[in-house]
């Protein structure tokens, strides 16, 4: 069943606004960050992440964004011309803004954890005057992250984008996406979070992420009522995501469906909500049944856990596919629909 109606004549499949930044994960991880002494570059920012990601999948993606205008601006634009990201409206900062810097820790299989520079960011200097219709209306959906509305003028200009979506017919999906860098306070949050979820066609995040959306709302909800929350207010899909435990889809016709993760030795915790979201997308711009959609998902997901790098690890179709029979050898159906 299609839940949602694309455009097909629009040349771009998703057009992503937020951060695009730099990750330098360790190679001498199963240490502390202060004893790491190698690492390598990435270039990372959740959304950047996920157009990378339905790169490889073969869609077609734009951006909007702010950059730094010194070398680090130059090779995140770069990496992004290479993967066939459209970089028309990436524009640099004017007043000596930089790019985020993302640190991972990397202390055993099972703890991970990330330290972000972002003072004098770059990205949340995304303004009103970089968004305009034109490049919407040539997308089949937008893409908004949640951490673009952590600061003004990227909060106002995040915002002007969901209502020129809104005037165009063209879908809106929202990547939660919380990080608590730059954010002043939770009610901050709650407000600005639930300003665009209730806005989306689909809404993706992780049980903390809606909890954070919520909080002004009615704090304490289960899955269930999150998801017939926001269907009430227009959501097609709420994808609501447990970490090791899984992940669910909950449709606007009330049916819902449900995946546990597919096993992998995991490297780092973080990474799987971006493989994830592409994956998934992906499979919403084919036509997929929900639970096509939900497996090429958490499969790239735990295909990214398991990878030292984020962007640079997406996969392509084949790589997940095969993963996935796989593991069905192995393990038996992943998928169950409750
Ligand atoms: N250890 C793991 N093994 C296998 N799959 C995992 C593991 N951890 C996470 N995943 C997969 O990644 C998906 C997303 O992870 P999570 O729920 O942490 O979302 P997230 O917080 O958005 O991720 P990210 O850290 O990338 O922002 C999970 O639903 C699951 O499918
Ligand atoms: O989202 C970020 O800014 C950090 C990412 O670049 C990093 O790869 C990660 O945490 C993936 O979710």
């Amino acid at each position: 069943m299609n839940y949602l109606q694309f455009d097909r004549e629009r040349p771009l499949d998703l057009i992503l606004l937020g951060r695009v930044a730099i990750d330098f994960n360790p190679l001498d991880y199963f240490k502390t960050l202060a004893q790491s002494e190698t690492f390598k570059k990435y270039v990372g920012g959740s959304p950047a992440n996920i157009a990378v990601g339905l790169s490889r999948l073969g869609k077609k993606c734009g951006f909007f964004a702010r950059v730094s205008d010194d070398r680090f601006g130059d090779y995140v634009t770069e990496y992004f011309d290479n993967e066939g990201i459209d970089t028309s409206r990436i524009r640099r900062c004017e007043n000596g803004e930089k790019l985020g810097l993302t640190f991972t820790e990397i202390l055993s299989e099972n703890e991970s954890s990330i330290l972000m520079y972002r003072n004098d960011i770059a990205d949340l200097q995304l303004d009103v005057q970089d968004i305009d219709e034109a490049y919407i209306k040539q997308g089949k959906a937008l893409l908004i992250s949640g951490t673009a509305l952590a600061a003004s003028p990227s909060r106002e200009a995040a915002l002007k984008a969901v209502a020129i979506a809104k005037r165009t017919h063209t879908p809106v999906f929202f990547d939660i996406d919380y990080r608590p860098y730059n954010w002043k306070n939770s009610d901050e949050i709650a407000i600005y979070y639930s300003m665009v979820a209730a806005q989306s066609d689909v809404i993706l995040g992780s049980r903390e992420e809606y909890d954070l959306t919520e909080a002004l709302i009615e704090p304490g909800r289960t899955d269930a009522q999150t998801a017939v929350y926001w269907q009430g207010r227009g959501a097609k899909i709420v994808v609501i995501k447990h970490g090791k435990q899984g992940s669910t889809a909950y449709t606007c016709d009330g049916n819902s469906y449900s995946i546990k993760p597919f096993p992998v030795k995991a490297l780092k915790s973080f990474g799987g909500g971006d493989g994830y979201a592409s994956a998934f997308l992906y499979g919403l711009f084919e036509g997929w049944e929900m639970m096509d959609c939900l497996e090429l998902g958490s499969a790239s997901a735990s295909l990214l856990v398991a990878s030292h790098g984020c962007s640079a690890d997406m996969p392509s179709v084949e790589k997940v596919r095969a993963f996935i029979a796989q593991c069905k050898k192995e393990y038996g159906e992943m998928v169950a629909r409750s």
